[in-house]
């Protein structure tokens, strides 16, 4: 995966439908329709195989941003992004989910959207359904499914499409303990076959524990890239946080 000097801007009007009137007035005063964001500015790097990369940063630094652009959602407002391979996303947990559809459905669903064939997706049907560990809640409508539930059947799906890139959002933070551990052990077996993994986490202890790399994205910019111990190290400088074990978790 190489990304080269990508900007996204997002652009949104400030009324949801503004009438001829305020579009006049605004128009005579020579004010702007729309607000622009920059969600990133200028990043490049690139990621060799076989690197587990972590994504940190503040609470709108542009790391979803930057998931949505790679898993190819999002399209660059300039700069380039090289995808070598098939990406599996699990971004934002539950989403592109069916709730009124079961889990069970939407194992069939999402392996469909992963672009797997139906025949490779009902092979793997089974495998995914029982890596839940939902028991009879796997042929219920996910929307009697709690958060967990829900992020339980999404890492389940996106671990399993066989994806050349792993992209992981925020996925373990909502788990229980018990899924957290599979879910980590998932993973380290995903990093020896997939060519690349990224994950975005609050978590630094996670980001520490699980990549081989990190990136931390301030205002849209990078601000370091490097072993996941300095760039965590050099963020919490920055926040100014002290450094104690309470205070590893969940920034
Ligand atoms: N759909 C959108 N329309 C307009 N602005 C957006 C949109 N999505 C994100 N933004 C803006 O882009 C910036 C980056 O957002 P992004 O969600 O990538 O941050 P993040 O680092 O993932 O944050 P968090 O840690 O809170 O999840 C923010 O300023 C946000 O307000």
């Amino acid at each position: 995966m190489k990304v080269e000097e990508l900007s996204i801007t997002y652009k949104t009007s400030f009324e949801r439908k503004p009438t001829l009137k305020q579009a006049l007035i605004r128009f005579g005063r020579g004010q702007r329709a729309v607000k622009e964001v920059k969600a990133l500015r200028d990043v490049s790097f690139e990621v060799p195989t076989g690197t587990a990369m972590g994504i940190i940063g503040a609470n709108g630094a542009g790391k979803s941003t930057l998931m949505r652009a790679m898993a190819g959602i999002l399209p660059p407002s300039s700069g380039t992004i090289e995808v070598w391979g098939r990406a599996s996303t699990l971004l934002a947990l539950g989403v592109g989910f069916n709730k009124d559809l079961t889990g069970r459905e939407n194992i069939i669903l999402g392996g469909l959207a992963a672009g797997l064939s139906r025949k490779e997706v009902e092979e793997q049907a089974d495998d995914v359904a029982e890596w839940t560990e939902l028991g009879d809640f796997i042929d219920m409508p996910m929307r009697t499914y709690s958060s967990g539930m829900s992020a339980r059947l999404g890492f389940s799906v996106a671990v399993h499409m066989k994806p050349d890139i792993l992209m992981i959002d925020e996925a373990l933070s909502t788990g229980d303990a018990h899924f957290r551990e599979k879910a980590n052990a998932k993973m380290a077996e995903l990093r020896e076959s997939a060519r690349a993994m990224f994950l975005v986490s609050h978590g630094l202890g996670s980001i520490k524990e699980m990549c081989t790399e990190a990136i931390w994205l301030d205002k849209g910019k990078l601000m370091m890239r490097g072993e996941p111990e300095e760039v965590v190290d050099a963020y919490m400088k920055f926040l100014k946080v002290k450094k104690s074990a309470t205070t590893t978790e969940d920034i």
